[in-house]
Parts: C-alpha cells; sequence; structure tokens
C-alpha cells in the first residue's frame, strides 16, 4: 500500500460514526441519536433527513411521486456516504437495513438495534401520515414490518436495547454505558 492509499484509509477511520442506530420506525433512533451525540459532544445526522435535504422533499412525497424502490436507491446512497463521512451518531431509516449491500457495509461497526415492541410502536407513531408504508392499517403495518424485519435487525447489531416502557433518556444511558463498559475491557 503507497502512502496516498494508507492517508485515505486512515481519513476513512476517522470519519466513523461513534454508533449507528438501527430499529423500526417508533423505537426512538432520531432521539436516541440526538440525546447521545449531545451526550458525547458529537454530531447527530439522519439518513432519513439527508435524504429530504437533499431532494428538498419529505420522506412521505418521495413515497407518492417516485415510489419506493426510488426512495430505497437514494436511501442506500445517504447511507453509504453517512457511514463513510460522519464521525458523530448515525439514525438509519426504518427500513434501510433491508439492503444487501447497506448490511455488508455496516459490519465493523458498532451498531445498535433499538428493539420496541408493537404497543408501544404503535403509541409513538401515532396515526400522522408522515410514515408512508403504515397509512390505512398503522398496527397491522407495524406488526408485519416487525415481524419480517426483526430477524434483520438482530442479524447487523453489535448491541440490542429493549427500548419498550423506558425513556428515552434511560434508553440513551444504557448505550452509553455498555459502550463504556466494552471499551474498558477492550
Ligand atoms: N423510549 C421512548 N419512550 C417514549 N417515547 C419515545 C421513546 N423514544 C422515542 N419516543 C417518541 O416516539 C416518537 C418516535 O420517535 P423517533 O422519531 O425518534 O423514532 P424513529 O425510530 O426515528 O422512527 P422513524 O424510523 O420513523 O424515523 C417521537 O415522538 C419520540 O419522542
Ligand atoms: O421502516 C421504513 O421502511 C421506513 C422508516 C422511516 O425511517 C423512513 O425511512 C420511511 O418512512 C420508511
Ligand atoms: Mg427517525
Amino acid at each position: 500500500m503507497n502512502l496516498d492509499e494508507l492517508d485515505h484509509r486512515l481519513d476513512k477511520l476517522d470519519h466513523r460514526p461513534r454508533v449507528v442506530l438501527v430499529g423500526p420506525m417508533g423505537a426512538g433512533k432520531t432521539t436516541v441519536a440526538n440525546l447521545l451525540a449531545e451526550a458525547w459532544g458529537l454530531s447527530a445526522r439522519d439518513t432519513d433527513a439527508d435524504i429530504e435535504a437533499a431532494e428538498g422533499r419529505t420522506v412521505a412525497d418521495i413515497f407518492v411521486e417516485s415510489g419506493e424502490p426510488e426512495f430505497r436507491r437514494l436511501e442506500r446512497d445517504a447511507v453509504a456516504r453517512a457511514l463513510e463521512g460522519h464521525d458523530g451518531v448515525l439514525a438509519l431509516g426504518g427500513g434501510a437495513v433491508l439492503d444487501q449491500s447497506t448490511r455488508a457495509r455496516l459490519a465493523g461497526h458498532t451498531v445498535v438495534f433499538l428493539r420496541v415492541g408493537l404497543s408501544d410502536a404503535v403509541k409513538r407513531v401515532g396515526l400522522g401520515s408522515a410514515r408512508p408504508l403504515l397509512l390505512g392499517n398503522v398496527r397491522g403495518r407495524i406488526k408485519a414490518l416487525l415481524d419480517e424485519r426483526t430477524p434483520v435487525y438482530e442479524s447487523v447489531a453489535t448491541l440490542v436495547v429493549d427500548t419498550d416502557g423506558r425513556s428515552p433518556e434511560d434508553v440513551a444511558g444504557e448505550i452509553r454505558a455498555t459502550l463504556a463498559d466494552r471499551e474498558e475491557q477492550a
């Protein structure tokens, strides 16, 4: 490896997210990412927000106007960019891990799966239309997504944290404590 290649590799290492949060809608990824970033003095980034900023339209509008496959393509690229260019806390969209290349990219990262059960997820997402995959039958859609995706979240996670009945602050506190313990032992 020549010096340029080495620099490039080191540069990439410097810009790894401190932690990547995955999990279903309502798990609290965006909320907990902000709490962790604040506690660590880092910035929080969210791939849904990145996509909305780049496209100048909401996730819901992208689904309606361009369809889910186009959203997933934008999401795959947004995740790849954030994994290489963000050294803070990164929240992924709820369905990002469905993409095989995204799952491969997550290998070697600290990935936290925020687990949430059906009843807490339904309470948290409410009945709004900001989440296009839930339109029509929020409870039924969330149940189907949880059943289908839980094994996928588990497969990429290096830490699983239960969030049911807990405050976002409590969840963020557990993540900080567990990661600090692991670092001490490493
Ligand atoms: N542990 C928690 N307990 C109670 N409410 C929570 C908890 N975590 C998040 N919430 C609330 O649930 C709602 C959804 O949280 P948030 O937007 O962070 O979820 P998300 O995982 O980012 O969802 P999405 O995948 O749709 O972006 C917010 O109103 C948030 O305040
Ligand atoms: O779970 C999902 O598939 C989604 C979750 C949200 O974060 C958004 O990325 C979008 O609403 C799709
Ligand atoms: Mg979110």
